[in-house]
């Protein structure tokens, strides 16, 4: 492998990093990365590996060694600090992430988001070791814009709704909403973090996704998840299109979301793992602003897309409505609208996202289809009665 050279010209040093939620959807991109294009070693934490297992077997890999997962849960496991030490860098993305989950599992939520990631944030600051967080879009909640009424012009004007991540407020619901009770855990722990950052020193970089997506995130349900589960929208209406069932559009589809690719997100996060200098006391919102749809404009998109790797033609009402309350349960609400603002992160890092959100779904729904058609016809077929 050539010596790597960073954004200022300067040869990197290939480095140890503790990955914890190394087995997640990103984790598992990230860990891919990291493999086969730099010389680094990764630490890999967590509960679970079956998203990475394709780099951690057979021993005949050519990074073999160089990737060693440590099975853990972060709550409790007096591995972790010993680990954070051997690690020249951190990188925490474990955490409770789907919105099901919010309304449902607030005390999980809280734990998780807040106080599992603390001990991280501790050890890092006291061994002097650089820690990159992985907060969310969730921090910023609603935009200005959705307060003002409908009619109002200045609902057009950039001002009221693009987020910026040292301009922009922070606007949750009432605590009965619960929706909130993951983004208000992320920054609490973002202020923690900042706060190391100002009075001890931390070297510390926060980034916050705008939904990333594409192969491998979450489950789907009755396959390699629980029947019960909702996993986010990707691939909730991955599921659907799977089973030959209508989309549902939680409260009409209205939301507003920018997709990225997972691919394109990853390379954000390389520079910043390689960058120190450029990254370090930043939060970077990593996103798609060219890729903005409603949640039905991606319903629709999905559908087409499906029908065109399949080969299936899609159902003649390929999406129908339901409450937001019917479908997620009380104290659910919802981000209006999301649009990063890449002002820091072009000036730091020089990152812009490629990829449409065609070719993205293309891409996705291809894995999906490949991964998971004959399971899904396998698990419907009835067994005769006898
Ligand atoms: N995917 C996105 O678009 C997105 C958007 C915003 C924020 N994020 C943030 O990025 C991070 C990673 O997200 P993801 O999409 O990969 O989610 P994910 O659920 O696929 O990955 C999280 C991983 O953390 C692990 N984990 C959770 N608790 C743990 C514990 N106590 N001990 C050990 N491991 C534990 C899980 O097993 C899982 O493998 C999260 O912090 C999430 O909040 C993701
Ligand atoms: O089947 C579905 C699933 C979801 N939806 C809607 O689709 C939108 C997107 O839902 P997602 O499940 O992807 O989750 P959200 O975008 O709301 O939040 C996500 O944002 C960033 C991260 O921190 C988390 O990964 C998650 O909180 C929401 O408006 C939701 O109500 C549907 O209309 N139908």
């Amino acid at each position: 492998m050539t010596t790597r050279i960073d954004l200022d010209g300067r040869p990197i040093k290939p480095m140890t990093i503790c990955m914890i939620g190394a087995g997640g959807f990103i984790g598992s991109h990230l860990c891919e990365k990291l493999m086969a294009e730099t010389p680094h070693k990764v630490l890999a934490l967590d509960v679970y590996s079956d998203k990475i297992k394709h780099l951690l077997e057979p021993d005949s890999l050519p990074w073999v060694g160089r990737i060693v997962f440590h099975r853990l849960n972060i709550k409790h496991d007096s591995r972790l600090e010993g680990l954070i030490k051997m690690a020249d860098l951190s990188i925490n993305l474990a955490a409770i992430c789907t919105p099901a989950d919010y309304n449902t599992r607030p005390l999980d939520t809280i734990y998780s988001n807040f106080i599992d990631a603390l001990p991280v944030v501790k050890y890092c600051s006291d061994n002097n070791k650089r820690l990159i967080h992985f907060s969310t879009c969730e921090v910023y909640g609603k935009t200005i814009g959705s307060f003002l009424p409908k009619d109002s012009p200045l609902r057009k004007d950039p001002a009221y709704y693009v987020l910026k991540e040292d301009t922009s407020p922070c606007i949750f619901g009432s605590i009965q909403k619960q929706r909130w009770s993951y983004a208000c855990a992320k920054q609490l722990i973002e202020r923690l973090i900042y706060a190391e950052g100002a009075e001890n020193g931390l070297d510390f970089t926060i980034v916050r996704p705008f939904n990333w997506i594409g192969p491998r995130m979450d489950f789907i349900p009755g396959i390699d998840g629980p029947i019960e589960g909702v996993p986010r929208v990707l691939a909730c209406f991955g599921n659907n299109l799977l089973r030959r069932e209508p989309l549902k559009l939680v409260d009409g589809g209205e939301s507003q979301r920018t997709f990225v690719y997972i691919k394109d997100a990853i390379e954000a996060v390389l520079l910043m793992i390689e960058n120190p200098d450029r990254a370090n006391g930043h939060i970077f919102n990593v996103g798609n602003p060219n890729n903005e749809v409603t949640v039905r404009q991606l319903a629709e998109m999905m559908t087409k897309v499906y029908a065109k790797v399949s080969g299936e033609p899609s159902l003649e009402s390929p999406t129908i409505d339901v409450s937001s309350k019917e479908f997620y349960g009380e104290g659910y609400d919802d981000s209006d609208k999301r649009i990063p603002d890449m002002t820091i992160i072009n000036r730091q890092l020089g990152w812009n996202p490629k990829t449409s959100l065609w070719d993205l779904l293309e891409s996705t729904l291809t894995y999906q289809h490949r991964t998971y058609a004959e399971a899904i016809k396998k698990s419907m077929v009835k067994p005769i009665a006898s």
